[in-house]
């Protein structure tokens, strides 16, 4: 998160951290009780390993009462995600057990109706992501608020030119932004969440670039589809 300030610790209980050798990759966020929603852009440089997922943490370092380690039964990508685009960039992830509820622990509620959320809205994006250009990894969470900007003027020539589909939602990125390492993340308008963060152009804090989301809603049937799936 450039250009944004610590968390209130477990203010956002929802939050994940997916982590490969204990070293932290990508956000992600409790859909359900034993369900992660992340991107998934962020399996790209896993050489096929499976994440572990830590929930209830502020902290990535530091002991806390609640904070746990799951393991990960399954992964899976959404079926369109590709290296080449950030197209469908979603990433299910069911833990090996139903994550433990509490003050610290809770699932955050997701859009599930299909409608742009509009322009100039104020969301919230949070995550253990670089919090400078030179790439320093935070230890605690942070956050920052982002005003939505219309596909329209995320769609112009000099943004990112049409690139941006309907099932795409843009905030500005001007100082304040997502970055490296924020992938996978909520973004999080009136306590919903409406989009997960994309890397998109792998440039951050540059207004010529806006910060890209994958809208949650236009996929409802298929998380419902695999959650239900894989039930049991
Ligand atoms: C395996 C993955 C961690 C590779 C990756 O994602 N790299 C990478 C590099 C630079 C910026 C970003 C990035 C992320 C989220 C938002 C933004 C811009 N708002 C940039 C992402």
């Amino acid at each position: 998160i450039l250009g944004g300030y610590e968390a209130k610790p477990h203010l956002r209980p929802y939050m994940a951290s997916l982590q490969l050798d204990g070293q932290h990759v990508c956000g992600g966020f409790l859909i359900a009780e034993q369900w992660v929603l992340s991107a998934a852009h962020c399996t790209e440089e896993t050489d096929g390993r499976v994440f572990q997922v830590l929930l209830g943490a502020h902290s990535l370092r530091e002991p806390e009462p609640h904070k746990r380690l799951y393991r990960v039964r399954a992964q899976i990508p959404h079926p369109g995600s590709n290296i080449h685009n950030n197209k469908d960039d979603l990433l299910l992830l069911q833990l090996e057990e139903k994550a433990e509820l509490n003050a610290h622990v809770q699932v955050l509620p997701w859009q599930r109706e299909d409608r742009d959320v509009a322009a100039d809205t104020v969301c919230e994006v949070a995550g253990w992501g670089t919090i400078s250009h030179s790439g320093r990894r935070p230890d605690k969470l942070y956050q920052v608020e982002r005003p939505v900007i219309s596909r329209d003027v995320c769609n112009h020539r000099t943004r990112h030119d049409g690139t941006i589909t309907e099932k795409m939602m843009c905030t500005d990125s001007r100082k304040k932004d997502s970055c490296k390492g924020d992938s996978g993340g909520p973004l999080v308008c009136s306590g919903v969440a409406e989009g997960v963060v994309t890397a998109g152009s792998r440039v951050c804090g540059n207004y010529k670039k806006p910060a890209i989301y994958t809208r949650i809603a236009p996929y409802a049937a298929w998380i419902d589809g695999v959650m239900a799936s894989a039930a049991g």
